[in-house]
């Protein structure tokens, strides 16, 4: 059977995706960006729009990371203003499950879902480190091990709260305006919150905001495959797509679910042009822009874990193995090497092969699978992957703020239509998240059996 396409719109902000020199760059930060990529995303009948979150400053040597000096605003306040310009456009935001608390989390969200008519999502994302940790009351408080299980449990207390209120609590009847005497009422003992009480937020339409997990060690795709209703992944070539894809709906039998409860959508970048070569020679451009001299020696640096300030960006790549002895230079960052030395040495030989400047060499290892070519070869593309149960839909990360997506929806979107596999338009009548991404009614109840030591 075809596969319909799903289709999401990251906002792009603090990574080296974002290129800022660009004469077309806007703010990152005016809500005009925000109006003008989700509007975008919506005439393109998207499914959602995705803002990420980090919550500190990335450093590195004591300074702030190159591009995380922009900053960026809140995700559930900006969420919240675009549900008012936008009416069918899903609103997924990034938030954290290590540092947040349920009861204030479920709340922002449950709020969200009624004012957007059941559009809200929450990409559950999770911290151990310490160092994002110290601008929290509790600190660096929790190891790596357990920030799953608080997650699923976070998870488990917010459809507590969720669920404490029915559907019949809403009805507004004449003078009456709840029809239980204690709506809202709730208790959840765990491991890590222990809470209980009354819930403040009536029933949203959607009762669970749609849950996207963004985490992709075993742990985090067993997390995923018990509680999530989507995935955000890495995985974007055709090979590595598949091998994910299998995995992680692999595991949904053992939780009592089905494989297209859960949907599988790697971010992806994208380069048009009018012919190939067009396309690859912009792309090669873009590259240059986004791993500036700077962010190339930052990069080398994390791996090496010592201070390379003094290396010619242009030039050979350091002769001794990296370090490491110490604590890791690179403050706040999420990916890390598993076996630093034998990447380095893996890419003084790719230097070495291809004849490759530092620079060049990271433009090299860290270029994300892009769609590069003509509308018509990525439409081509994007179709084959899905069909070809390498995803179910992709989160496009433009490079540009805030028009960075308009020509995959001018050029390509209709191109999807035409082989059938992108809708036409939104469903008539009024629709939540859930129901266009085709998912059940509520976000999968075995988060239980997570938390109980695994599958069922
Ligand atoms: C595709 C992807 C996107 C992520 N986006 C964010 C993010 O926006 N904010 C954040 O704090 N963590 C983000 N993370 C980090 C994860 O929540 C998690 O902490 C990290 O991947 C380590 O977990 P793991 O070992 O299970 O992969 C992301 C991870 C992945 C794989």
């Amino acid at each position: 059977m075809t596969k319909q396409i799903i289709l999401a719109a990251h906002f792009p902000g603090v990574n080296n995706t974002t290129v800022w020199t660009d004469p077309a760059a806007g703010s990152q930060i005016e809500f005009s960006s925000f109006v003008h990529l989700a509007r975008t995303a919506e005439r393109g009948l998207f499914d959602f729009f995705f803002l990420a979150e980090g919550l500190r400053l990335r450093e590195q040597r004591g300074e702030i990371y190159d591009l995380d000096v922009v900053g960026r605003p809140d995700t559930v306040t900006v969420l919240a203003a675009i549900a008012a310009v936008t009416e069918r456009l899903g609103l997924a935001g990034t938030l954290n499950a290590t540092f947040h608390e349920p009861y204030e989390l479920a709340r922002q969200l449950a709020s969200l879902d009624h004012l957007s008519g059941g559009r809200a999502a929450w990409n559950v994302v999770t911290t151990p480190n310490a160092f994002t940790g110290e601008n929290f009351r509790r600190g660096g408080f929790l190891s790596y091990a357990d920030r799953y299980t608080r997650a699923a449990e976070f998870i488990a207390a917010s459809r507590t709260l969720w669920d404490s209120w029915s559907a019949e609590d809403l009805v507004v009847d004449g003078d009456s305006f709840a029809r239980t005497p204690a709506p809202g009422a709730f208790a959840f003992h765990g491991t890590q919150f222990d809470i209980s009480g009354h819930f403040t937020v009536p029933r949203s339409p959607q009762r669970h905001p749609v849950i996207i997990q963004a985490g992709d060690s075993p742990a985090g795709r067993d997390f995923a495959a018990a509680s999530a209703d989507a995935i955000f992944s890495r995985h974007s070539t055709l090979e590595a797509g598949q091998a994910f894809y299998r995995d992680v709906k692999g595991r949904l039998a053992a939780y009592g679910r089905t494989p297209d409860s859960l949907k599988i959508l790697p971010a992806v970048s994208y380069v048009l042009g009018d012919t190939d070569a067009e396309a690859q020679e912009k792309a090669h451009h873009i590259r240059r822009q986004q791993v500036t001299p700077q962010t190339a020696i930052r990069h080398l640096e994390q791996l090496w874990n010592r201070d390379l300030s003094s290396f010619d960006p242009e030039g050979p790549l350091p002769p001794f193995d990296p370090d490491v002895s110490g604590e890791s230079i690179a403050q706040g960052r999420t990916r890390l090497f598993d076996d630093p030395v034998a990447t380095a040495r893996a890419w003084r030989s790719l230097a070495e092969e291809k004849g490759l400047g530092i620079r060049d060499l990271i433009i090299e290892v860290t270029g994300r699978q892009s769609f590069i070519g003509t509308p018509a070869a990525v439409a081509e593309s994007v179709d084959a992957f899905v069909q070809q149960d390498a995803a179910d839909g992709f989160i496009l990360v433009p490079h540009l703020t805030p028009a960075g997506l308009d020509d995959f929806v001018d050029r390509v979107v209709p191109l999807l239509q035409e082989r059938g596999v992108f809708r036409t338009a939104y469903p008539s009548g009024g629709s939540t998240l859930r129901s266009l991404l085709g998912l059940p009614p509520t976000s999968p109840a075995s988060v239980a059996s997570f938390l109980g030591g695994g599958p069922a």
